[in-house]
């Protein structure tokens, strides 16, 4: 696909440019469009104006330099300016979990559309829904710009995007969904905005509001309850013996079930998954289809079990007291190749233990000043052999590729006990057993 060759004269704005809005606004500045991003954290807009991406996401920092240096990319903290001078504006804030009831906390889109309306939104203009919401949620901000901004349209274009492969996936996904209401030209206008990335050969759906809502929702739940799915399966070779690395391999090559997703350990976190099979259940039991998604509970039970059960695992091996004990955790994101530590299964263990009585050092490759904000009782290291010195346990948390390739020699000289567990099934034991450790894992003898 051909970028930065698209001359169109549609302006876009995208409100919100945290790791989904930041992602968004370079790469339509990359296929060719005019973008303003905003966002209300005025220190997010000085670092992305300075060329610098707040998060870490490989490949999007130099995209972001080259279209700022275009002219083509700015950003600002006024929703007024985005309003006014765009026909296109993507709603990327967040929709975190709310506190008390599980659902998704819908503030902050209201106030991005609220302060889109009251910025001066162009008759003729698109607002486009990008953040994961309850179904329902298109259908009311609809009727709410046709009250407030009449002429002003709304479709809802649900994000799939992976961090750690952010880039990639915006500008080469695996579908575009557009939920769009009849007989407006909203189709039209993203078919213009993906006009690239259509002619690449990505498949469109174009649906209803409802069904673009739920098919973001399905795809995470489909995602967990496969995670979890394999989990339960480890929790059973955990009685029986068997080792789940080799079952799900097995299973894999049945091309219906496929190994994408099978990989058994420590579980998801991050700031989408388990959020949303949560708000997925609030909302379907809010319209009385409760029930139906009822087996999401269990998917989500059986994913901290896998927190508990790693909690439990290291606390046999430290002989059923963790107490004065020092613990040192290889990885703190919620998974590799990124820093967000919302959910982390990792950092959750960390914390559980070191509630428990033990010290607890942490050392992650990108992660580590979001953790050091989030939990600053822990204590960081600077690399895994200054976390594993004095150690009675290694736990190794999120698979980066720097502690696959870790070797166990390079820990046995400062270690007080030499023994690991691999939370993610991804070092190999029979190198940790013959350099003289006691190896356990999540599913495997
Ligand atoms: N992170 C992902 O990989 C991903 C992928 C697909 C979908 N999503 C969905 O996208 C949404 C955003 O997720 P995220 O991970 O980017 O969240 P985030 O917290 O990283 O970013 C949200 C941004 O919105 C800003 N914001 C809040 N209120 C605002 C307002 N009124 N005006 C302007 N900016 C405002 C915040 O300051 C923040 O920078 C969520 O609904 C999430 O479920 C995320
Ligand atoms: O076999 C696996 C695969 C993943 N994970 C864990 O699952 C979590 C989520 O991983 P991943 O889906 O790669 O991360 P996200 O960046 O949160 O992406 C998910 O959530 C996004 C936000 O909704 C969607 O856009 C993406 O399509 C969806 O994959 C992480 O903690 C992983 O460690 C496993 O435990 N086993």
């Amino acid at each position: 696909m051909g970028t930065t060759t698209v001359v169109d004269p549609l302006r876009i704005s995208v409100i919100g440019t945290g790791y989904l809005g930041a992602t968004h606004a370079v790469c339509m500045a990359e296929l060719g469009f005019e973008v303003i991003g905003v966002d209300v954290d005025p220190g997010k807009i000085k670092r992305l104006t300075a060329g610098e991406v707040p998060f870490f996401e490989p490949g999007l920092e130099e995209l972001l330099r080259k279209n700022l240096e275009s002219g083509r990319l700015s950003f600002t903290t006024s929703l007024a300016d985005a309003a006014s001078a765009a026909d296109v504006h993507f709603v990327c804030v967040g929709t975190p979990q709310h506190p008390e009831s599980n659902s998704a906390d819908m503030r902050y889109v209201d106030a991005a559309v609220s302060g889109l309306i009251a910025g001066g939104l162009r008759p003729g203009s698109l607002v486009v829904g990008k953040s994961t919401v309850p179904a329902g949620t298109a259908a009311r901000l609809a009727a709410w710009l046709s009250e407030q901004a009449p002429g002003v349209e709304l479709a809802w274009n649900p994000e799939f995007l992976r961090e750690g492969f952010a880039v990639d996936d915006t500008l080469r996904p695996d579908r575009l969904v557009f939920g769009v209401a009849p007989g407006g030209n909203a189709e039209a206008t993203l078919h213009r905005v993906y006009a690239s990335v259509i002619a690449a050969g990505t498949p469109v759906v174009t649906v209803d509001y409802p069904t673009a809502e739920l098919v973001k929702v399905a795809a995470n739940a489909f995602l967990a309850t496969k995670i979890s799915f394999i989990n339960a399966m480890a929790e059973v070779c955990e009685v029986t013996g068997a080792d789940v690395t080799h079952l799900s391999k097995a299973i894999s090559y049945d091309t219906r079930i496929g190994g994408r997703f099978l990989h058994a350990g420590l579980g998801f976190g991050g700031g989408c998954l388990p959020k949303d099979i949560r708000a997925f259940q609030a909302r379907a039991t809010e319209l009385g289809a409760g029930q139906a998604v009822a087996f999401l509970a269990e998917v989500d039970a059986i994913n901290l079990r896998r927190r508990t059960r790693t909690v439990t695992l290291a606390t046999e091996a430290l002989g059923g007291d963790v107490t004065g004990k020092k613990v040192a955790v290889l990885g703190a994101a919620f998974k590799p190749n990124s820093d967000d530590i919302r959910d982390s299964p990792a950092l959750a263990v960390a914390d559980t233990l070191r509630k428990a009585g033990a010290t607890v050092a942490v050392y992650d490759p990108a992660a580590i000043p979001n953790a050091q904000r989030a939990y600053p009782e822990i204590i960081y290291a600077d690399n895994a052999v200054d976390a594993a010195t004095g150690a009675h346990i290694v736990l190794h948390l999120t698979e980066w590729t720097e502690f696959r390739e870790l070797a166990p020699n390079a820990l046995t000289a400062v270690v007080a006990a030499r023994t690991i567990i691999d939370g993610r099934n991804t070092l190999n034991p029979a190198q940790w057993r013959a350099a003289g450790w006691t190896y356990h894992a999540l599913g495997r003898p």
